[in-house]
């Protein structure tokens, strides 16, 4: 199956158990695949696939402006909009918040979730480094 990435797109997000992180917007870098049939290799139209433009313009701005207590749950809202709007056969996403701790380069998350009846499937890892 064809896909399309995004990698390291850069987001300002108010994400965090802490009262720091509730308040001002810190970068995560995301990481982003989804996986389609798709028709543009012959067709050469956009519309015959996924524009990875409308796609990173609405995870900013589902981003920005909504505050999150968990990575997770920021995960899982941006697939739940990829999947209504893109309607892609699956999606793979890593979020990472960048130097939170001096002994690591990242941490952060990695959700894989499949189409299944117009929704995600449930398959999930949680991740202390990101390479
Ligand atoms: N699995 C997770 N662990 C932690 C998260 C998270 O979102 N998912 N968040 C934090 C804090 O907000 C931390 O990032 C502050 O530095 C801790 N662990």
């Amino acid at each position: 199956m064809d896909s399309i990435f995004i990698e390291g797109l850069r987001v300002e997000a108010r994400v965090g158990v802490y009262e720091r992180e509730r308040v001002a917007p810190q970068t995560l870098m995301i990481d982003l695949q989804l996986g389609l049939d798709s028709e543009a290799g012959r067709s050469d139209e956009l519309a015959t696939t996924i524009d990875y433009a409308r796609v990173i313009d609405r995870v900013k701005a589902e981003v920005e402006g909504q505050y999150f207590r968990l990575l997770e749950r920021l995960g899982e809202h941006l697939v739940e909009m990829l999947f209504a709007e893109f309607e892609p056969a699956w999606v793979r996403m890593k979020i990472a918040k960048v130097g939170v701790r001096a002994e690591v380069k990242n941490v952060g998350i990695l959700l894989e979730r499949q189409r299944e009846n117009g929704k995600g499937k449930a398959q999930e890892s949680a991740i202390g480094k990101l390479e």
